[in-house]
Parts: structure tokens; C-alpha cells; sequence
């Protein structure tokens, strides 16, 4: 199975589920819970995929990367934004340098 259609996929599964059953969908049960959580969720994650690349080893990072991507995923299917917009905004990046000169700053 194709690894580029996963994030489409798991879009879609995330879309049906946040207005689910909280007792039997863990996307509708931190749905439920407001939009304040999932992002708080995604700030955990985060944190958790800082250590394990710092300290932990090399599946222990995949693990706190799926968790990261995973519940960016679903803040932002909960804030109504589509991967499509996000994918659209990288693709216009692509070919940019990501170094901009700043006009009178040296650092
Ligand atoms: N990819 C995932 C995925 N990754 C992680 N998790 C869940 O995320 C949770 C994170 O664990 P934590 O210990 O950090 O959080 P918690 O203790 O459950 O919750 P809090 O204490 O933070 O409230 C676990 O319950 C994991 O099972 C996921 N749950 C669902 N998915 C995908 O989402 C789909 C829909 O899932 P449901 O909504 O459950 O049907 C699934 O088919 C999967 O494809």
C-alpha cells in the first residue's frame, strides 16, 4: 500500500470520527473535549518526539513522530483546515530557500 495516501486516508477516518461515539472513537472522545485539548495534545507530543530524538532511540522516534503527526492531524480536521491547504502552502515553498535575507540584521 502506497505510504502517500496514508495522511489522505487517515483524513478521512479522522473526519467521519470527530463527531462520533467518545466511548468507542478516541478522535471523538478528545473532540468532545474541545479544541484547547487537542492542541494541548499536540504540545505533549511534540515535547515526548523532542525527547526520543534527543535521548531516545531510533523507533521510539517514529513512535512520538506517528503520535505528533497523528494528532496534528486531528486539530486540523477539528479547526476545519484540509491537509490539501497545508500540502498546497509546503508545495509553494518548494524551491524557495528557507534562508531570507533580513534587511539590516546581522544574526
Ligand atoms: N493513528 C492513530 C493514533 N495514534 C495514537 N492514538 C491514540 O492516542 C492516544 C495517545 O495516548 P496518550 O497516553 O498520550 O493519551 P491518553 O492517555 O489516551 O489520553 P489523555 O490522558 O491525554 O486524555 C492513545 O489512546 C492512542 O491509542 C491513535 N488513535 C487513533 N489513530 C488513528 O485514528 C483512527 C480512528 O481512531 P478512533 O477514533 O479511535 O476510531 C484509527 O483507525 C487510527 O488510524
Amino acid at each position: 500500500m502506497e505510504h502517500s495516501d496514508t495522511l489522505a486516508r487517515l483524513e478521512a477516518t479522522i473526519g467521519q470520527r470527530l463527531q462520533g461515539d467518545p466511548t468507542a472513537s478516541y478522535v471523538a472522545k478528545l473532540n468532545a473535549k474541545g479544541v484547547g485539548k487537542i492542541a494541548q495534545k499536540v504540545g505533549e507530543e511534540a515535547t515526548e518526539t523532542v525527547i526520543a530524538a534527543l535521548s531516545g532511540d531510533h523507533d521510539e522516534l517514529v513512535g512520538e513522530a506517528a503520535d505528533l503527526i497523528f494528532h496534528l492531524m486531528v486539530l486540523l480536521g477539528a479547526k476545519g483546515v484540509p491537509l490539501a491547504q497545508v500540502l498546497a502552502e509546503l508545495q509553494r515553498r518548494e524551491g524557495t530557500s528557507g534562508i531570507v535575507e533580513k534587511a539590516g540584521r546581522s544574526n
